[in-house]
């Protein structure tokens, strides 16, 4: 099912033009273009090291070296119109499960009360973990608090994920694509970078390498 589907033809939530990097005297990417409409997932795809931390941190304003045009549709509310879930899980050691998935959604300016928190740990299977400390967690349910995010209420409707497939099991996997599915079945976006080729929803991919190796080419 991967890797078939054809940008759609209505308004972008997201549409980027020129966008180049160089780090440390090394070319990532150059005069790079995407756009990602409702309901569209775009994978960012490449070997270690080629750009895709860097091309989505410089999409949601977190990195200063990638140059070029972002536009970001703006939202009814003028909230940010994205969720951006970097690749560290960013669990603290001495907080417990609730405590750091509260603080992490604090940290996105979602204010989710007990019930909605106590059901997105549910839907990421650590209900029987809530009162657990982080440095007592294995990295898949680290992975798992973080994932959690994905579950509260009032989201924005483009999610930007940094390798959520990280560390999770199967069934893991399997309910995270389940998950990314119905989002953009209900009209999220989703730009995602993974290692992990995903089977359960459609998406389009943006090859890093070959945008590099191109940019070599001709430069
Ligand atoms: N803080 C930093 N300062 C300078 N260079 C950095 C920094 N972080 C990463 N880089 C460099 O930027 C390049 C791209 O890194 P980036 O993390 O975007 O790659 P990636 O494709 O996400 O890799 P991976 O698949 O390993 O996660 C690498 O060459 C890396 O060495």
């Amino acid at each position: 099912m991967p890797n078939t589907a054809q940008p759609a033809p209505t308004e972008p939530v997201l549409a980027a033009r020129r966008l180049s990097c160089e780090r440390d005297e090394r070319l990532l990417f150059s005069d790079l273009a995407l756009q990602l409409a409702p309901g569209e997932a775009l994978r960012i795809a490449g070997r270690n090291g080629s750009g895709k931390t860097t091309l989505m941190r410089g999409l949601v304003g977190l990195n200063i070296e990638v140059t070029g045009a972002v536009d970001w549709a703006e939202t009814p509310s003028g909230a940010v119109p994205w969720l951006y879930v970097g690749h560290r899980p960013g669990i603290s050691a001495h907080l417990t499960v609730v405590e750091n998935l509260r603080f992490l959604a604090h940290l996105r300016d979602l204010d989710p009360d007990p019930a909605a928190l106590a059901a997105a740990l549910e839907a990421v299977d650590l209900s029987a973990f809530d009162d657990s400390l982080g440095h007592q967690l294995s990295a898949g349910q680290q992975r798992r608090v973080l994932l959690a995010l994905l579950y509260l209420p009032g989201l924005p409707r483009c999610w930007v994920l940094d390798e959520p497939f990280t560390a999770l099991d199967r069934q893991g996997v399997a309910a995270l694509e389940a998950h990314l599915r119905a989002h953009c079945e209900q009209g999220g976006s989703l730009l995602f970078s993974t290692h992990h080729e995903p089977a359960g929803f459609v998406y389009r991919t943006l090859q890093l390498d070959t945008q590099a190796a191109a940019a070599a080419e001709a430069g």
